[in-house]
């Protein structure tokens, strides 16, 4: 395996008792790639994360990071899910550091991390807050913050910002470009939202109908910061819709 593959994804099939989702899926995902997976309502976009994260177990077929099995416990991953997940008896400012003492970090860096992740995620205000003081879309904001803080090797985003109006949502994208700009993270991000795909990722992963098979990787090469009105941008994100096809 190449020096610069970070995921390595080989003969990835999945079937919950009968019904077929993956079936035989393999691709590699560069170090520092921001790929957005793209594809039709139920295709198996969140039973990808599920195995990537050992949620769940391969029928057969293997997910390899840094050329080893993926292990949340040994690699620096950050996930976050659709539906917010802070921990509730902790206070937003404990949450943001929750995972920097888990791993020991110094002080001083959690405290930097904790006053640059909340300005840049607009939390400053409610530091002092418990989770259930807050709005959906607010408590999202902490777990994404939260996975921001560990400048992971790998963040895994599964339409995080599906909850959001669409202004959070614009600066939210932004958010995380400069997190990946920042930190070289590898982002592997979930959406049904075509625009953000495109806005966003350096690759579009297009995932097929059930039983399901890449369609096609989709690079996307298009100059930051992007303009979602351009013509260039436009086009593809009418190409991309067109080769998803749900309907
Ligand atoms: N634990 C499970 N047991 C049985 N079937 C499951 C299970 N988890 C997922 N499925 C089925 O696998 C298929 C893929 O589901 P998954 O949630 O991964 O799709 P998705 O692409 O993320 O969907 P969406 O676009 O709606 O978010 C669906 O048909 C779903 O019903």
């Amino acid at each position: 395996m190449s020096d610069d593959t970070k995921v390595k994804v080989v003969g990835l099939t999945k079937k919950f008792g009968d019904l077929l989702v993956l079936n035989d899926i393999s691709f590699n995902v560069k170090k520092g790639d921001f790929v957005c997976i793209v594809g039709p309502t139920g295709c198996g976009k969140t039973t990808f994360l599920n195995l990537l994260v050992k949620l769940i177990e391969p029928t057969s077929g293997q997910i390899l990071i840094d050329g080893e099995p993926a292990d949340p416990k040994k690699h620096n991953i950050a996930f976050v899910f659709q539906e917010p997940s802070a921990y509730p008896w902790l206070t937003v400012e404990e949450n943001l550091q929750y995972g920097l003492k888990i791993k020991k970090v110094d002080q001083k860096t959690i405290e930097e991390r904790t006053k640059e992740i909340a300005e840049s995620l607009g939390l400053t205000e409610v530091l002092k807050s418990y989770p259930r003081e807050l709005s959906a879309s607010l408590e999202q904001r902490v777990v994404i913050g939260r996975s921001f803080a560990l400048h992971p090797d790998l963040l895994l985003m599964d339409e995080p910002y599906a909850q959001m109006d669409i202004k959070v949502r614009y600066y939210l994208e932004d958010q995380v470009i400069k997190l990946w700009q920042k930190t070289g993270s590898t982002v592997l991000f979930i959406t049904h939202n075509i625009e953000e795909a495109v806005y966003l990722s350096e690759k579009c992963l297009i995932l097929s109908q059930k039983p399901t098979t890449i369609k096609e990787e989709k690079i996307i090469d298009l100059p930051r910061p992007r303009d979602i009105a351009s013509p260039e941008f436009i086009e593809l994100r009418e190409y991309v819709t067109k080769q998803i096809k749900w309907w």
